[in-house]
């Protein structure tokens, strides 16, 4: 079995002491640092960098040859992406502060504690996954090309804001920090999320967990699960859903309407890596990532006082917003036969032509419920049609009711009286022009969907548009 190296790119110890390399070679190996090479000569250290993939130099000082400042300089102005770590035998403070100035990241005298070198070559990686994790980002995203298109397939979509996001999930999708989705509800956050699970090229799966209304201990249950005999009722010890996803991704849907005790744990869970199953003392480490999903406002829940501060920017570091269906309406047009075809699909029934003035009606809609609610008014009417033209009958009935319920909700709001704030009110016979000509407008000239729109019938709007000659 081949064990992958730590971490993805080498790093370079520099020495003309044997014993050293070995001894600090040795000491790295322990902590998981594997990814290592040795150099004794320090003038072969430039072609070494020119060759292979080095981020991270640990550099003697005294060397024969080319001395420790000198190939720290080079290295500094030829190849500014590597880190380099000055681990000398000197301990003088001038020394440490010319190398520093010199561009080193760090210094180090060799009779430190292990744990403190360690720690700094832990640093120096991190910063270096960091750099190569945004330079790729900017990268991606300034080509504005995608690595693995087909990732993307079941996302149908012409819409070049939808395309911005798709290579903003490519460049973070390897990141291991979580990702927050926000959109109206049935934009495709689900999708997106799936998508981003799989680009990540995680060996886990991808566990998802509606988190609104869980009380703050089912949640914790849900998650961290418990031991045997944890609280009254538990038989049995329960895997919680960290462990279920692994080395996977962790979906968190609705992390909007989470308790602020359960926000506590969330962030904590973020912060540490850590978390206890109930009824344990024994801390198990969280490997999967996680990516969260909200259809609220979690700015303006911050700001309300109903969403911790320090968790929201803990899970907004990498950030997607799906834009409405109402705001790329000329994805309606793709998604429309999509869906028909999925849906002839499933019912096993032919697949039925849509009418012209379906994406007329389509078109003068709101979607409130986004690409869900047009999935399931397609899939209603694919599930009743017999001719073999769609007939628009369901739509117009969906969308009727649900205009009506728009309407309630807009009254609603401003007291159920458009006219309260108008100084001078129209005649009768003005408004009615008005809403007839707005009506006209929504439904692209379409009578049939006008007069639903307005609640009449289309003969009797037939009549009244004749009559004015509207
Ligand atoms: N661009 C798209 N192409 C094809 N299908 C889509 C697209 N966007 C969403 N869908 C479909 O619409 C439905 C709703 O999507 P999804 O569940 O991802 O939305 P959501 O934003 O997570 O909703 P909620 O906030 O209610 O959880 C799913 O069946 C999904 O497959």
């Amino acid at each position: 079995m081949t064990q992958s190296l730590y971490p993805d790119f080498q790093i370079l110890l520099v020495d003309d002491e044997p014993a050293w390399l070995r001894a600090v070679s040795l000491t790295l190996a322990r902590a998981g640092i594997s990814n290592t090479a040795t150099c004794q000569d320090s003038r072969l250290v430039m072609d070494i960098l020119a060759t292979r993939q080095v981020g991270l130099l640990l550099l003697d000082l005294t060397m024969p040859h080319l001395g420790g400042e000198e190939l720290l300089t080079l290295v500094a102005e030829r190849h500014p992406e590597v880190s380099i770590i000055v681990v000398s035998g000197m301990n003088q403070i001038e020394t440490a502060v010319r190398c520093m100035r010199l561009g080193a990241f760090d210094y180090f005298v060799k009779t430190a504690e292990e744990d403190r070198l360690v720690q700094g070559v832990m640093r120096a990686i991190r910063m270096q996954e960091l750099e190569r994790e945004n330079r790729a980002m900017s990268d991606r995203l300034l080509s504005g090309s995608l690595r693995h298109p087909e990732a993307f397939s079941e996302i149908v979509t012409a819409d070049r804001s939808m395309h911005a996001i798709f290579a903003y999930v490519e460049a973070v999708a390897q990141s291991p920090k979580p990702l927050l989705i926000t959109g109206e509800s049935g934009v495709g956050k689900e999708l997106v999320a799936r998508v981003s699970h799989r680009l990540g090229g995680r060996s886990g799966g991808l566990v998802s967990v509606n988190v609104a209304g869980l009380d703050d201990n089912v949640f914790a249950d849900t998650l961290f699960g418990h031991v045997r005999g944890a609280f009254t009722g538990a038989d049995q010890a329960r895997r919680g859903m960290i462990e279920e996803a692994g080395e996977g991704t962790l979906f968190l849907d609705e992390i909007g309407d989470l308790s602020i005790a359960s926000q506590v744990k969330l962030l904590r869970l973020i912060q540490e890596g850590e978390y206890f199953p109930l009824g344990s003392d024994r801390p198990k480490r969280i490997k999967a990532r996680i990516i969260v999903a909200t259809h609220q406002n979690l700015a303006a829940k911050k700001a309300a006082g109903e969403f911790r501060r320090d968790l929201y920017y803990r899970l907004r570091t990498h950030r997607i917003h799906v834009p409405p269906l109402r705001e790329r309406p000329g994805d309606i047009p793709l998604l429309v036969p999509h869906f028909l075809a999925l849906a002839a699909r499933e019912l096993g029934k032919k697949r039925p032509t849509p009418p012209r003035e379906l994406f007329q009606l389509l078109a003068s809609y709101r979607f409130p419920g986004n690409i869900r609610e047009l999935k399931s008014m397609i899939f209603d009417a694919v599930s009743v049609h017999r001719e073999r033209v769609l007939s628009l009958d369901t739509f117009i009935a969906a969308i009727g009711t649900a205009a009506i319920a728009q309407k309630e909700e807009v009254s609603h709001w401003n007291g159920g009286n458009l006219f309260r704030e108008l100084e001078l009110l129209p005649t009768i016979s003005d408004s009615v022009e008005q809403l007839i000509t707005e009506a006209m407008e929504r439904a692209s000239g379409n009578q049939t969907i006008a007069a639903r729109l307005l609640g009449i019938s289309q003969p009797a709007l037939s009549k009244r548009l004749s009559r004015k000659e509207l």
